[in-house]
């Protein structure tokens, strides 16, 4: 199935965001398809974090809809939009450093039924236990042979890797990344962008990324926000060549990738 034909998992109407009397989001409307990348972009302070925070509830909408996998869940809160399948990277601070890359794993899979916390070992019959849900986010991350170092000791791009693997441990259905490649060398940020391309075929990715360079590679659909509003949406070389764009980022920064 074409990204283009695929249905659409997460769908945001309208959604509004005011604090006091300004406006970060003013009626944001998106429609994200299931086994895409579909990447958000726009120049400093366009909304795009603001809009991640009304996805994924950690803060609650001021006006509109947020429609996900067939579901209503503007008024649910966070813990309970994981549990229909949305996923958030964590940052580094988030990771247990002097634990083995294996543990903060295995944590981060039993988060998604903290009731079965103690039993992930032993994970419902018909179910992919945690072991093999360890294992095999041990493998797409490229992290297999560091399963039993320290956190700590892994370098800062294996690290950010291993964000993104915290957030897949809980099998979600939606992976939101907010910037996955800030700070990394040029080797960590072909290994990143394999890693989120991969992840489509079991995954949807929602992706903040201010590397254009990575945005048009490895992006099914671009929405480029300014001043809390969707300025374009379109395909990566739709918007490369979008004058809008162009002007919004004063014409310097839409010019990398092959797309
Ligand atoms: N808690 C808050 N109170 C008041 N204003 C806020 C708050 N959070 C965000 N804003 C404002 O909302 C606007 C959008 O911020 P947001 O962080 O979503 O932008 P962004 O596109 O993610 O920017 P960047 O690329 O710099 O991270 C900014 O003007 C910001 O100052």
């Amino acid at each position: 199935m074409s990204a283009t034909a695929s249905p659409i998992l997460l769908e945001a109407q309208g959604v509004e965001k005011r604090y006091d009397k300004f406006v970060a989001l003013g009626g944001v409307n998106l429609k994200v398809r299931a086994n895409t990348v579909h990447s958000v972009i726009g120049p400093n302070g366009a909304g795009k974090t603001t809009l991640f925070h009304m996805l994924t509830g950690t803060k609650q909408v001021s006006g509109g809809r947020i429609l996900f996998d067939g579901h209503d869940v503007t008024r649910e809160p966070d813990h309970r939009r994981v549990r229909r399948g949305m996923a958030r990277s964590f940052q580094v601070t988030s990771l247990f450093l002097t634990l083995p890359v294996r543990e903060n794993l295995r944590l981060a899979a039993q988060g998604v039924a903290p009731k079965k916390a103690l039993d992930c070992w032993n994970a419902p019959e018909g179910r992919r236990s945690c072991a093999d849900t360890v294992a095999s986010v041990l493998e797409r991350l490229g992290l297999a042979r560091y399963a039993d170092t320290p956190a700590g000791n892994l370098s800062h791009g294996q690290q950010r890797r291993l964000e993104v693997g915290m957030a897949l441990a809980a099998r979600p259905k939606a992976i939101f990344l907010d910037e996955p490649t800030s700070g990394m060398g040029i080797d960590d940020l072909e290994e990143m962008k394999r890693l989120i391309q991969g992840l489509k075929d079991e995954h949807t990715v929602v992706l903040i990324e201010h590397n254009m360079g990575i945005v048009m590679d490895i992006s099914d659909t671009i929405t480029v926000m300014q001043q809390g509003r969707v300025l374009a949406e379109g395909l990566p070389h739709e918007i490369r060549n979008d004058e809008r764009v162009r002007s919004a980022y004063l014409g310097n920064m839409i010019t990398g990738g092959k797309a």
